[in-house]
């Protein structure tokens, strides 16, 4: 009688046990998949005319300040927003020169590369990644020793060997100095035949996607974007993929011909419809999707916003960056 109480007390301190491991474990399960894998620092969001708040994010690894730059509008007047908001506590040139190890740049228009000509002069040695067609664009155009002294290493005119000039071979993974993530780069159709590259960024086992400007398959005749939804899908199934920039230019309202390769609330919910074919139904239910390139007037902005509201039928979390304010993916 007495052994049977014992073997009843065993057991249920064993049952007991066993339930508090098993409650310890899937909170520790549900922490990691909540735990955030990168932050981002917008240092500027919008497409056309504002030139100190043009495409530039900095992308790092959670709880380190191994940045690397994607795209480079703008550049100064954004850290500088991001110190006025106490996301950074160092001086603007120390995060200049020390935290942005590199930058990944999708095409060689202005609004994408002018905070990286005019800050370079005050810049430290790191790498310029882009694929071989914008990085001729920017050798020849702007580090030429004409319109800008060359701060490549490579290119016309007097070499001065600050930047490293790496050209990505699309589809190749290649790691990002002095971080501890990679990239892959996939091209984009920009108008037709003009490219743009979206940068597929990895650390650990994790995902981040930035698309430099792009217009859609249908209208700029193209399987671009198709073939990198292709390319992502598994990676949102697993939900190895932390969120998307991706740009939305111009409201509804703007007839294909005038799109001048971008997107429209319409057009991106098409391609967005498509990545979930390829990923299963309802993978994209609270997925970060990172909205750039906004262009002004400011009434279109608050258009765009409106019909993206009514259109996600996907229930995509859409994240509006706001320039020098940090959030996590
Ligand atoms: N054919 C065109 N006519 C008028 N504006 C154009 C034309 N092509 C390009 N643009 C503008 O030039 C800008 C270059 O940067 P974006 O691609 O952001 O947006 C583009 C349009 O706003």
């Amino acid at each position: 009688m007495k052994f049977a109480f014992l073997k009843i007390d065993i057991m249920s301190h064993f049952g007991r046990f066993l339930l508090c491991f098993i409650l310890i474990s899937l909170n520790a399960f549900s922490q990691k998949e909540q735990k955030s894998s990168f932050q981002v620092v917008p240092l500027g969001i919008k497409g056309g005319i504002d030139e100190k708040n043009l495409s530039a994010y900095l992308l790092a690894p959670t709880d380190t300040k191994d940045f690397i730059c994607l795209d480079a509008g703008t550049v100064n007047a954004g850290i500088e927003k991001a110190i006025q908001n106490k996301v950074f506590k160092v001086s603007t040139s120390e995060v200049l020169r020390k935290y942005i190890k590199g930058y990944l740049i999708s095409h060689a228009h202005l609004d994408h590369v002018s905070g990286l000509i005019i800050n370079s002069p005050a810049d430290s040695s790191k790498t310029v990644y882009a694929t071989q067609k914008c990085m001729e664009m920017m050798e020849n155009h702007y580090f030429n020793d004409q319109t800008w002294a060359n701060f490549g290493d490579k290119g016309p005119g007097f070499p001065l060997k600050k930047y490293h000039f790496q050209t990505l071979n699309l589809g190749e993974e290649i790691p990002l100095s002095h971080t501890s993530m990679t990239v892959k780069a996939f091209p984009l159709s920009h108008v037709n035949p003009f490219e743009s590259t979206a940068f597929l960024v990895k650390n650990g086992d994790t995902y981040a996607l930035y698309l430099g400007d792009t217009g859609p398959d249908a209208v700029e005749k193209s399987d671009k974007l198709n073939a990198l939804w292709t390319a992502v899908a598994p990676l949102v199934k697993n939900k190895q993929l932390k969120g998307i920039f991706i740009e939305v230019s111009f409201p509804n309202e703007q007839p294909d011909q005038f799109l001048f390769g971008h997107l429209t609330p319409n057009y991106l919910m098409k391609e967005l419809h498509v990545l979930e074919d390829l990923a299963g139904k309802g993978t994209l239910n609270n997925f970060k999707v990172i909205i750039t390139h906004l262009k002004p007037p400011a009434k279109n902005i608050i258009k765009i916003k409106e019909q993206l509201k009514t259109q996600n039928d996907l229930g995509l979390n859409i994240i509006y960056p706001e320039q020098g304010k940090k959030f996590e993916l």
